[in-house]
């Protein structure tokens, strides 16, 4: 039997909380019926997502603009048609079991919640104006909605009360609903033909009493308040319609109201995925789940009565819970006042939405444009492909064989998909620990940490930049000695917070940092205090974590071990040092979930605008006829995005002898100086035209081009996602699993056998340069004895002989103290090498790139040639051996060289070119120009 089924057979049903256009005209909904399922419920958030996130309703909006209709109007239509084409599918279901279930959910508008005349009236006008038996109003279970339930039951009209969290509050919207049926009787109505459900709220319960039970470290509570909370409210219905009241009732027809558990999705990552569903099966109940907890529910859900299960102990909690004086009733009547509140907000946002797709549509404007330039018809087998294989399904139904025939690095990397989500819960929390920060007077934040630890805290810095009053954040990803010591002068360590960040919790330069800085720290403000200014962001259980417990670090955030580096924009790494400097996280995570609603399957890149599945589609397929550097063109205030995206999308795609070479920062040059294995980003504000040009010249080309346009900064937390998507997206096209980074490794062993001759010789055995010149050596893999045979040939004379080997690119990896004059410095190296070779070059620091761009570079098809500058420095920094220990057996200017030279042999083992040039430190700037000269 179907598990639905079997489930409806212990006594419960599911219904889907989830509702958008396409998921019902394109018969997903009714493959779910088919499998067992008994009814749809709609919130406004719900609504706010699909109508923004989606072009699914701009045929009927464009109809309706045409109708001279306002905003509510127009909304108000579209929910209606929703409502009305689900309400239809599940008409059947309804007649099936004999019109217990089958129903579709429309909420009134939030913004009534405290007007019982206006809520019903509200509640009538749209059960006429939809039609359908088989409908639900939704009314919140305020003081003032329960004289609706009432007059509205007694009118005949079926009802939602949602927002339930508490028992005393359940107890009234159960008398209510008694209420009502005696009224409809004694108006002469058929009280079996009135339907009701009380929407009881889970998840958020245990999210708010969670913290509470954590301050007092209860940790056996956590996690367990919710469902306690449930079971004695269905003690309760139980009771309830024992009564001779209700047996009264009951023989005339009526049916009970029952329990319906809502908010049932997961917002702890680390609690079990199904825990709402598998912990309240009973009789005479309805679970409400939105897509993911169906899809796990499904996978692997339980079919075991769980609600008439242990409820001594339930009670015994609840009783725990008083004791440590918690307010439960006071937590849940604040759950029901900021469930109103953000329910209101979103149906603003709607609002507003749909104000911005109407004057989109007015104006023909598309913030997401694809020019495939002649590769349209392969762009479209490609999409096919992906429908026919339903990817982007697969993908929300967490289906590792979509990348590789074994889960390992996939099903535990796949906690992105959520992050939008998860982190939204966990903000109160964020923001408490921000206001004690800003309390105690912290003025800067210095993150210490590599790759995806560090990329996404540095778009927030750069780009959002510091709000009045918060912290000023600077991101540490540089073990040169000189880029080290720069930050122990400028931030004072007794106005300074650091964080270390590690996924891994065990990253060399990260934890190097950490000793520093420990020290430092330690040595000014003592060791009582020192713990105080210090912070972790990492996975539970790694070694940072315990290090961290050890010195004592004020607050240990622990992320979701299910998200790699490189995905973890949106995660405890991001968000918490994008709250340091006062990012409004709300707002960027809400514009992150309309993206992850853009995203979804019901959304079909053919019949919809699933824009990061099309953006992976072209990436995908593009990288397979050649094109496949990916060049950003972006406004300067988005530069820093630029940096992130490279990382996401080389060490995602650079492996097995594949890849796609982001290029960003590039000078943009006449189109002559490019050859034909590119596509374009122009990703830009509206309002702006500083590119414009030059993109239409690349277009013009024959260069294929995406255009994304942005209305503000908020808009990253959407970028973020659609660039997460559609990276994991182009890793199905090419045949690569993006998850994991295989060739990294190769550099880091080699740097630690360096290290560990080092240790043991007390000197770094560096290989021998081929030559000098000036004070600089210089290695390659060749007899040259001069800068310029040299240039010659390892990258050829000219373009022809440099594009020999087709597709080449240059990367240029600069282990020196990064800084604006060295940055310009080499840029225009960049575009000279640029100008003369015709072809890609790149430009990244090290050791930062090792964690980012160092992937690929190894990992592809060998298309790279690399230049590498070293410079070794006079003042040197020690790396202590232990925290809080002087002890130091070695340097960052060791470890730095010991790098270089490690990706230098990796690099050379995969038989790359590289061309390595070591100088002092003291002298960057000349020794640079001199290369540059000669090159010349
Ligand atoms: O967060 P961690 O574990 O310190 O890793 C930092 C970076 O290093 C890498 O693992 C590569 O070395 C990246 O994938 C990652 O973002
Ligand atoms: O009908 C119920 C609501 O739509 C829903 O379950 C709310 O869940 P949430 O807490 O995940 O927002």
């Amino acid at each position: 039997m179907l598990k639905l089924n079997q489930l409806a057979s212990l006594g419960q049903s599911i219904w889907y909380d989830y509702i958008r256009r396409q998921f019902i005209t394109r018969g997903e909904l009714q493959k779910l019926i088919e499998k067992g399922l008994r009814g749809v419920t709609s919130n406004p958030s719900i609504f706010e997502k699909a109508i923004a996130g989606s072009s699914d309703y701009d045929e009927d909006i464009k109809e309706l603009i045409e109708q001279d209709l306002t905003v509510q109007e127009i909304y108000e239509k579209l929910v209606v048609k929703d409502i009305q084409l689900a309400a239809s599918l599940m008409l059947p279901v309804y007649y099936k079991t004999n019109e217990l279930d089958g129903y579709v959910s429309l909420e009134v508008s939030p913004t009534l919640a405290h007007n019982s005349h206006a809520t019903i009236d509200e509640a009538k006008r749209l059960y006429k104006l939809l039609e359908r038996k088989n409908v639900m109003i939704k009314v919140p279970a305020t003081q003032e909605g329960l004289p609706a339930i009432t007059e509205l039951i007694g009118s005949g009209i079926s009802v939602n009360m949602t927002l339930i969290f508490n028992i005393d509050n359940y107890k009234q919207v159960a008398e209510a609903y008694l209420k009502g049926l005696e009224l409809l009787s004694e108006r002469g109505g058929d009280i079996s033909k009135v339907s009701s459900v009380a929407s009881f709220f889970i998840s958020r319960i245990d999210a708010d009493v969670d913290k509470e039970v954590n301050k007092r470290n209860a940790d056996h509570l956590k996690g367990k308040i919710a469902i306690a909370n449930a079971k004695v409210a269905y003690q309760i219905f139980q009771k309830i319609y024992h009564t001779p009241r209700w047996k009264a009732l009951e023989k005339r027809g009526a049916r009970v109201q029952r329990l319906l558990w809502a908010s049932t999705g997961v917002k702890n990552p680390s609690y079990p995925d199904t825990i709402y569903v598998d912990g309240l099966i009973g009789k005479q109940t309805v679970n409400t789940v939105p897509p993911a907890t169906f899809n796990d529910f499904m996978d692997h859900g339980s079919l075991i009565i769980t609600l008439d299960e242990n409820i001594e102990e339930a009670i015994s909690q609840l009783e725990e819970l008083k004791s440590l004086d918690i307010d439960l009733d006071k937590i849940t009547n604040q759950l029901q006042a900021e469930g109103l509140e953000s329910f209101s907000k979103s149906f603003e946002n709607l609002m507003k939405a749909i104000e911005l797709k109407i004057e989109n549509i007015k104006e023909e404007r598309k913030p997401f444009r694809v020019i495939t330039s002649g590769y349209q018809a392969s762009v479209e087998n490609s999409m096919l492909e992906l429908k026919m294989q339903r990817i982007v399904e697969r993908i929300w139904e967490k289906d590792y064989t979509v990348w590789g025939d074994r889960p390992d690095e996939i099903s535990n990397r796949l906690g992105w998909l959520k992050s939008p989500d998860v982190s939204l819960e966990m903000l109160s929390d964020i923001y408490e620990f921000v206001e004690s920060i800003r309390k105690e007077g912290f003025k800067n934040a210095l993150l210490l940490g590599m790759g995806g630890s560090s990329l996404a805290p540095e778009v927030f810095s750069k780009t959002f930049g510091t709000k009045d009053g918060y912290l000023n954040l600077e991101i540490l990803d540089s073990t040169h000695p000189e880029k080290v010591l720069e930050y122990n002068k400028k931030f004072d360590p007794e106005e300074t917070l650091y964080i270390v960040s590690t996924k891994s919790g065990g990253t060399v330069e990260t934890f190097s940092f950490m000793k520093f800085f420990y020290n430092q720290t330690l040595a000014k403000v003592g060791i009582k205090n020192v713990g105080n200014h210090f912070i972790a962001i990492t996975d539970p259980q790694s070694g940072l974590e315990t290090i961290a417990k050890e010195l004592k670090f004020r607050k240990i955030f622990l992320n979701d071990p299910n998200i790699g580096g490189r995905y973890s924009a949106l995660s405890l790494f991001g968000i918490v040092p994008a709250a340091l400097i006062g990012v409004d996280l709300d707002k960027l995570l809400n514009n992150a979930l309309v993206m992850v609603c853009n995203s979804e399957g019901a959304n079909c890149p053919i019949h919809g605008d699933n824009t990061p599945a099309k953006l992976g589609v072209v990436m995908g397929t593009l990288a397979e006829f050649g094109r496949d550097k990916i060049t950003f063109i972006t406004s300067k205030q988005l530069k820093y995005f630029g940096n992130w995206v490279e990382q996401l999308i080389a060490e995602s795609t650079g492996k097995i002898g594949k890849g796609i070479l982001p290029v960003v920062g590039e000078e943009i040059l006449e189109p002559e100086y490019y050859s034909n294995d590119r596509i374009f980003i122009h990703l830009k504000f509206e309002n702006e035209s500083a590119n414009d040009e030059s993109v239409e010249k690349f277009k013009r080309a024959g260069h294929p081009v995406v255009e994304i346009i942005l209305k503000d900064i908020y808009e990253l937390g959407g970028e973020f996602f659609r660039w997460e998507m559609a990276t994991a997206i182009a890793g199905w096209k090419l045949n690569i699993q993006p998850f994991d980074q295989p060739n990294v490794e190769a550099a880091k062993i080699l740097a630690r056998e360096m290290l560990a001759e080092y240790l043991k010789e007390g000197k770094l055995n560096q290989p021998n340069p081929n030559f000098e010149m000036n004070g600089i050596k210089v290695y390659s893999n060749d007899y040259s004895s001069d800068i310029t045979s040299l240039f010659n040939n390892q990258l050829g004379r000219n373009a022809e002989d440099f594009r020999e080997r087709e597709n080449q690119y240059i990367a240029i990896h600069a282990y020196v103290k990064p800084n604006e004059s060295v940055d310009k410095l080499l840029h225009s190296f960049r575009t000279l090498l640029q100008k003369k070779y015709k072809s890609a070059i790149t430009v990244g620091y090290g050791p930062g790139f090792l964690h980012s761009t160092g992937q690929l570079h190894k990992g592809d098809a060998g298309k790279g040639v690399f230049i590498q500058f070293i410079s070794t420095s006079k003042n040197d920094a020690a790396i202590p051996d232990n925290a809080g220990d002087e002890k130091s057996t070695m340097s960052f200017g060791t470890l730095i060289t010991a790098q270089a030279f490690g990706d230098r042999k990796a690099l050379k083992n995969s038989g790359r070119k590289v061309i390595t040039f070591l100088f002092d430190g003291t002298e960057i700037e000349k020794s640079i120009n001199q290369i540059v000269k000669a090159f010349n």
